[in-house]
């Protein structure tokens, strides 16, 4: 093997679908049924639903409620960044590794009032060792409508005990069944 020089990137690796990753067009699982991002659970939480795509892509929603203003009546940026973060974190049930944010970068190119649904489109773009480069998109009320928000991540592959060494321990049944296999938590 070539040693790498000093600053030289490192080239890109092979990325590619689990075979075990859901099927185009079917829904990803919410992965804990209180996660602020997804858990159907959670009081207030972001309830972004999310659906398998070609290769190694995600479609997204989001529907802005007065449980997540900034300003009167706009949608506050920190929520919108989590919803880029529920939906980039869902690729990874397609490559079927563990892997967490380790950057996250949102552009916020319109206002995004109370009420809006944002369609947000996610695509892992390539990996180098274990980071996972990702960006997405999200349009205002269709999935063609004005891009309102962009965003581009780095998440890192971690090892399944990351969860529970860091984490607090879960009922299986508090899990999705591929999150569950993950953070290797048994039933
Ligand atoms: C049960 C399943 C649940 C799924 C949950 C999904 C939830 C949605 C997504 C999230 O919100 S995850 C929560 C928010 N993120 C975190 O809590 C992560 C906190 N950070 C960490 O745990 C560690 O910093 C991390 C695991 C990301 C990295 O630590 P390591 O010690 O494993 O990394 P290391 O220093 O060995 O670096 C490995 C590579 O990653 C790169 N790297 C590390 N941290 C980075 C970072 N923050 N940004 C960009 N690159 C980073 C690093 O430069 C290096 O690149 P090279 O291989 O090219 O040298």
């Amino acid at each position: 093997m070539t040693e790498r020089q000093h600053g030289e990137p490192r080239p890109a690796d092979a990325i590619e679908r689990h075979p075990g990753a859901p099927a185009p067009g079917s829904t990803i699982a919410s992965h804990y049924r209180m996660c602020v991002g997804c858990g159907p659970d959670h009081p207030t939480g972001l309830h972004v639903t999310v659906v398998a795509g070609e290769g190694l892509t995600v479609a997204g929603t989001f529907t802005v409620t007065d449980d997540h203003q900034g300003a009167p009546g706009l949608a506050h940026g920190g929520m919108l960044s989590l919803a880029f973060d529920e939906v980039l974190g869902s690729l990874i049930w397609l490559i079927g590794k563990p892997a967490v944010t380790g950057h996250l970068e949102t552009s916020y190119r319109r206002p995004v009032p109370v009420g809006t649904t944002l369609h947000i489109d996610a695509a892992v773009d390539r990996a180098e060792g274990r980071k996972i480069f990702m960006s997405a998109t999200g349009r205002e009320n269709a999935p063609d409508g004005p891009v309102s928000v962009a965003a581009s991540a780095v998440f890192i592959v971690v090892p399944p005990t990351h969860f529970t060494d860091h984490g607090r321990p879960v009922a299986a049944s508090e899990l999705s069944e591929a999150a569950a296999k993950v953070a290797e938590v048994n039933p």
